[in-house]
């Protein structure tokens, strides 16, 4: 009898995409995407609607066959490798559970299409119950549950078939705030018990952030990143990354010089950085720029200090504070640029509405990139 836990080691369930492109009629949705899927990671899917992430899916899956390129699961090519041979389970927002059957008689259904003997099957089918937190529930019909139990007997039908790798498309999309939480949580674990590979879908940053080992940031059927939460968060590559990960402020400008620092003309004076602040850009004197600062590296002086060294400051106006019990957003007017700083409610002393000040950011804490093509912008509701 094998164990998922012991025998789903992180030896299988790797996928390579080697610059894979999708076209429908003259329509490219995927442009030479490449991507390397390590065995037993969490890698997430992000990107605003239409930018090709279920189509990559479906890629994997063998739903669907690339124009060009190739995908590769543990080394194999899956050209010729039909959807049904190839080593993958699937869950989708769309349950296409069978109502009338109870709980185990679902997740039993897959075992009993491969005639595995009975005793196998309930021994499976009652350690998976378990994993997804339904244990008591075998007997009861799938009409009769919530929509998150609903869910949770979708993952345990297509885990119950021990696949090295599971796609799931948005499958928590339809769930209230709640639900979709607990479900986050029991995801990961369950991820992280199993160490299957999943390859997860979501629109949605703070699920991706919440979830994931890697995310991959996708727009218009390009990856413009791939890295751990937290790179993706404290490193964008572009401002597409940095502007669809977190909040950030952005002050356009226009680079006066660049060498080893950068003089960067904007609105709110002329910013001195260091040049390893400029990413994906080759930066010129001339060139159109957007500075962007997260909102917790924004400290407020109070009334002469000083910056402190490696700093650079800006003259304000507080427009509007709100205390969210440790922390407090305030929201400033940098010449005519609406900016947003969190602070340390304690530290933040009599910060007043109307009030003029000067703020302080580390030199280096800054990002500095191209701005947004027309395409991306549209993304953003913006027009470039
Ligand atoms: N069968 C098809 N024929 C033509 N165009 C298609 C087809 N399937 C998808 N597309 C187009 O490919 C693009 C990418 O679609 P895809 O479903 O992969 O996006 P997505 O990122 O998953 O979006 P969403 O978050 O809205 O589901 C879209 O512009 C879509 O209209």
């Amino acid at each position: 009898m094998t164990h998922p836990a012991t025998t789903q080691a992180a030896a299988i369930g790797s996928i390579d995409i080697e610059k894979v492109s999708k076209s429908y009629g003259d329509a490219e949705v995927l442009s030479e995407v490449s991507l390397s899927i390590p065995a037993g990671s969490f890698l997430t899917l992000l990107g605003p609607s239409g930018c090709g992430k279920t189509t990559l899916l479906r890629l994997i899956a063998g739903f669907i066959d690339p124009t060009r390129g190739r995908i590769r699961i543990d080394g194999r090519d899956m050209t010729q490798v039909p959807t049904q041979k190839r080593p993958i389970g699937m869950v989708f927002q769309n349950l296409a559970l069978f109502p009338h059957f109870s709980v185990a008689e679902n997740i039993a259904y897959g075992l009993k299409l491969q005639r595995r003997p009975q005793t196998e099957i309930a021994e499976r089918v009652g350690r998976f119950i378990q994993l997804v937190g339904l244990a008591g529930l075998g007997d009861r019909r799938i009409a009769q549950l919530s929509g998150g139990q609903k869910q949770r007997v979708a993952l345990a039908r297509s885990l119950v078939l021990e696949p090295s790798i599971l796609l799931l498309d948005e499958p928590l999309s339809a769930l209230d705030l709640q639900l979709r939480k607990q479900l986050q949580f029991a995801l990961k674990d369950i991820q992280r018990q199993l160490r299957t590979t999943f390859v997860f879908v979501t629109h949605d940053q703070e699920e991706a952030t919440m979830i994931s080992d890697r995310i991959v940031v996708m727009s218009n059927g390009h990856v413009q990143q791939v890295g751990s939460p937290q790179e993706i968060y404290a490193d964008p590559q572009n401002l597409f990354v940095s502007k669809f990960i977190g909040e950030v402020n952005e002050l356009p400008g226009r680079l006066r010089a660049a060498g080893s620092t950068l003089a960067i003309e904007t609105g709110a004076g002329t910013f001195e950085l260091p040049a390893a602040v400029a990413r994906g850009m080759n930066p010129a004197a001339g060139d159109n720029v957007v500075m962007c600062l997260r909102p917790e590296k924004i400290t407020l002086l109070d009334g002469g200090a000083q910056p402190g060294p490696g700093m650079v400051s800006a003259e304000a106006r507080i427009l509007d504070t709100l205390v969210i019990g440790p922390l407090t957003r305030v929201t400033l007017d940098v010449a005519g640029t609406r900016m947003t700083a969190v602070q340390m409610t304690d530290r933040l002393g009599a910060a007043a509405p109307g009030e003029r000040i000067r703020i302080a950011f580390p030199a280096d804490a800054a990002r500095v990139f191209a701005p947004l093509t027309a395409s991306l912008a549209r993304a953003f509701g913006e027009h470039a």
